[in-house]
């Protein structure tokens, strides 16, 4: 049988003017495995995520996220259709309690606005809420007002919303980004528990974060790909060790 697919495209391309910051880039990453996204700034690696997840469209080519066609679909839809990525931060509301922020993700995702609830309904939205907020490791915050978190707990926080939407798949940029070594390691170990549930696709500049947990990696350079495979393989390519170390400067 033909392994699951999480996320495929076909020949997408995202032009910025006369840049193509996405250049006919096609993979098909395998569900059940974290794959991993990297490459040096500038690759494309966002762009591409921001097709993905509709908030750019793109000039070419084709998104299908587990074989569902998604490509042009506006956010929400592609919420929808199970596929989520963490917020940025400023969608945490500081003001309100980490709780009170699953909530609203939570009542959010499942479309209850009326005060005129049966009483069941709030004890499910209570469990599934105390259900994340155990789930990403924030339940001694939980009635800590998120502007009082750390970096890495505010990260955890929005993973936790990320989570609210029942994604399928779920994609992460830069999920260590700015976190002390403590940090990425509680970071670190949360996702790989989320993993084993929900697709993850991270792109992360952390090769350490990369290598320790994903088992197929994508490297892009200039939009298009520069070469995939195990962290193995990529480790020992030597058009990667390029990319990063820069092309040597004595051909002008
Ligand atoms: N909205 C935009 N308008 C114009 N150019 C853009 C826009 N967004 C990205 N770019 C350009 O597209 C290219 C790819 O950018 P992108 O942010 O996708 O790279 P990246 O691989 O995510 O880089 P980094 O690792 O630094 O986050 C860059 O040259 C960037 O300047």
């Amino acid at each position: 049988m033909e392994p699951a697919i999480a996320l495929e495209t076909r020949g997408l391309t995202k032009r910025f003017g006369g840049l193509v910051a996405v250049d006919g880039v096609s993979f098909s990453l395998r569900s059940g495995r974290v794959n991993a996204i990297i490459g040096p700034n500038g690759a494309g690696k966002t762009t591409l995520f921001n097709l993905v997840t509709g908030e750019l469209r793109p000039d070419d080519g084709e998104v299908l996220a587990a074989g569902v066609p998604i490509t042009g679909l506006p956010p929400h839809r592609i919420v929808r259709e199970g596929v989520s990525r963490t917020l940025q931060i400023k969608s945490v509301f500081g003001g309100l309690t980490v709780a009170d922020n699953v909530r609203a993700a939570v009542m959010a995702h499942q479309g209850i606005r009326s005060a005129f609830r049966p009483a069941a309904s709030y004890r499910a939205v209570g469990e599934r809420v105390d259900a994340l907020i155990d789930e990403v490791g924030l339940a001694r915050h939980r009635d800590r007002k998120a502007s009082a978190l750390s970096y890495g707990d505010v990260a955890l926080l929005e993973l936790a919303l990320a989570l609210a939407a029942e994604p399928k798949l779920l994609l992460l940029d830069e999920p260590v980004c700015g976190m002390g070594p403590e940090e990425t390691e509680r970071a670190v170990a949360r996702i790989r528990a989320v993993a084993s549930k929900v697709d993850v696709v991270i792109i992360e500049h952390d090769m350490e974060v990369v290598f320790s947990l994903a088992s197929h990696i994508v490297v892009m350079a200039s939009g298009a790909i520069l070469a995939e495979g195990t962290p193995d393989e990529i480790s020992r390519d030597p058009r990667v060790q390029e990319a990063y170390l820069g092309a040597p400067e004595d051909d002008e």
